[in-house]
């Protein structure tokens, strides 16, 4: 990743740079030599052009006018260069509030114009242009669709959407052989050169632009990157700095190269929101960033884009996640709700959280995510971070910072989830290491005898059977195994949640191990006190079910109520195996009490130990 190095800037005139790229095609690039706004993208402080171009064929489209810092000085020189009465198309590859400021004063001094867009793009247009026979004007394209301006300027639309330009278009045109890119291989810098002369000069410039602008999207910028190849582009046009000609290829590599190291990452983080003006995206940009700075891949979701398959696909492969919401009318929008349903579904409550949004006065958004996700019991990587309105560069500093915090958490969590490795590779028995690589479900098998009830800690449990519905277990005689040992001895199997606190009450190895006392009709007939009574004073008495909360089930033993889930089994046969017994039971019935947890795994380095 890429540091901002802070640098001082010449105070030089924003101006807009006019030159031919090729027959018939003009690029107007509005230059600032400033940095432009305090959105981290811009951070390098070297200026930044915002390119439009301009195609003067038997038909006259103009592409891409600036925002709204540049509209003045942008329309006077563009009137310098072109009669507007005679501008046939407008063609907007993204629309955002500060464009539409320009886009809404060209449209009025040239009515004849048609505004070409696609479809996503239509409703901020509609909202922006308030003049007469607006809908009229405005042309949808979609992916292939074609404008042809005449002399074999015949302009091939691609839809390019991605979470952060959810109405992404680039354009084609292969008379000049000039791929319009828009958002894509930009680099925020200002210069002389109007090509990439001196792109060896360039690649910290290219880098930082793009993890602050594409490292979280790199599976839409790769299917866009795909469509490109279709193309025989021998020049690409982007939005911001220099066009590519000479590093064109160079360039497209280290993009395709970029999104791999992306991919490569050891943590993923999936980066969930939605933004009808635009603030949470600013929030979930800085976010980003900072994630991306302190080495996590992100996958970036705008939830008004994906499906329910995506996002579930998403976040069952990540390693935390952030859900970032506006309130609008008292509520998260829809989308945010239904991807907060999946989470919870699918997110095992070990997974980090994080919880952004921008409100304007009630915020009730952002305390509902925070609220549902405490209490699934998931730990946050930072506290809640609530904007109100539009970002400041102080509120972006502090997404920056909380993205940083996030991976940090992350990393330390990791690091202590991993097993230790207690000695060199070469003195573990390698059958052992290969053996302790078999998982089980971590479960809590109860027992219930002369009212007495146990529980024992095991993994080493697994269906055996569909007809009836059996399991096999493998018990060792320090777990109780005499208590299940005889057809028709009854126990529950708890099947524990995923990141439950319920295990440490239970050992693989009984506390109240029966084996070494007497069953109770033994201990009456010997006149030893019954279990409960010295139990309490006996190390070995520490009462397991203390803070467990249980019913009974109908065959007597104890459910766990924090469990995934519980079966109540009969013992079939018992079959003296090595140091265990293996005893296969049928299920006479079950329940799952929870349908989003997850089942706990039993993790182990060596096959020798639990
Ligand atoms: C139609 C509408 C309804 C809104 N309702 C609420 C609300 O109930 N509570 C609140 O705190 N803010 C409300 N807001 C303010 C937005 O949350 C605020 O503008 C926020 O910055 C929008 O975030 P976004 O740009 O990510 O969409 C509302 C705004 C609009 C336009």
């Amino acid at each position: 990743m890429v540091q901002a190095p802070i640098k001082t800037t010449p105070a030089k005139k924003r101006d807009v740079q006019v030159a031919t790229i090729s027959t018939n095609t003009q690029v107007l690039r509005s230059r600032t030599w400033d940095r432009l706004k305090f959105e981290v993208e811009y951070s390098r402080q070297k200026g930044t052009t915002s390119n439009s171009y301009l195609i003067e064929a038997d038909k006259i489209a103009l592409i891409d006018p600036p925002g709204q810092s540049f509209t003045q000085i942008y329309l006077e020189t563009l009137e310098q260069h072109l009669d507007l009465q005679k501008l046939d198309y407008i063609i907007l590859q993204h629309v955002n509030p500060n464009r539409l400021a320009t886009v809404k004063v060209l449209a009025a001094k040239a009515p004849q114009a048609q505004i070409i867009c696609s479809k996503p793009a239509v409703n901020a247009l509609e909202a922006a242009l308030t003049f007469p026979q607006q809908r009229s004007r405005i042309q949808v394209v979609r992916d292939k669709d074609t404008l042809d301006l005449g002399q074999g300027h015949q302009l091939q639309f691609i839809s390019a959407i991605t979470p952060r330009w959810v109405d992404g278009l680039c354009t084609y045109d292969p008379q000049s052989k000039i791929l319009y890119t828009d958002k894509f291989f930009g680099a925020h810098f200002c210069d002389e050169p109007i090509f990439d002369d001196n792109w060896k000069q360039l690649d910290l410039d290219r880098r930082f632009y793009f993890d602050c602008l594409h490292a979280s999207q790199t599976k839409q910028l790769e299917t866009a990157l795909a469509k490109f190849t279709a193309f025989d582009s021998k020049i690409y046009a982007p939005a911001h700095g220099s066009l590519i000609k000479y590093s064109l290829s160079r360039f497209s590599y280290d993009y395709r190269s970029w999104c791999q190291e992306q991919k490569a990452q050891e943590f993923k983080v999936v980066l969930l929101y939605a933004s009808a003006y635009g603030n949470t995206a600013t929030l979930a940009s800085a976010i980003a960033h900072g994630l991306i700075q302190s080495g996590v891949a992100i996958e970036s979701i705008n939830c008004e884009l994906a499906s329910t398959e995506e996002i579930t696909t998403a976040v069952q492969a990540c390693d935390g996640f952030i859900i970032g919401s506006p309130t609008l009318g008292g509520h998260a929008p829809t989308q945010i709700q239904t991807a907060l349903g999946i989470v919870l579904a699918n997110v095992a409550k070990t997974k980090l959280a994080g919880v952004f949004g921008s409100y304007g006065w009630s915020g009730e958004a952002i305390a509902m995510l925070e609220n549902k996700l405490k209490d699934a019991h998931y730990s946050f990587g930072f506290e809640p971070i609530r904007v109100r309105f539009s970002p400041t560069a102080t509120t972006l500093k502090e997404c920056l910072q909380a993205g940083i915090n996030f991976t940090q958490k992350l990393k330390k969590t990791k690091k202590l989830r991993t097993p230790r490795q207690a000695v060199t590779e070469t003195q573990i028995d390698r059958t052992e290491q290969a053996v302790g690589r078999i998982v089980g479900s971590l479960c809590v098998l109860t027992t219930c005898h002369d009212n007495h009830h146990n529980g024992v800690l095991t993994s080493w449990v697994s269906q055996a059977t569909f007809n009836p519905p059996g399991v096999m277990i493998a018990l060792a005689p320090e777990q109780n195994a005499n208590l299940i040992s005889n057809p028709g001895d009854k126990f529950v199997l708890n099947i524990l949640n995923e990141g439950g606190n319920i295990r440490r009450n239970f050992s693989h190895q009984s506390r109240n191990s029966f084996d070494e006392r007497p069953r109770a009709a033994d201990r009456r007939k010997r006149g030893v006190q019954a279990f409960e009574e010295t139990s309490k004073d006996s190390p070995l008495g520490t009462r397991e079910f203390d803070n467990v909360t249980t019913k009974t089930a109908t065959n007597g033993c104890l459910i766990i109520e924090e469990a995934l889930a519980h079966l109540e089994c009969t013992v079939q046969s018992n079959v003296p195996s090595g140091d265990r017994n293996l005893i296969y039971a049928v299920v006479e019935q079950g329940e799952v009490s929870e349908n989003s947890g997850i089942t706990a795994m039993q993790h182990r380095k060596s096959g020798s130990h639990y």
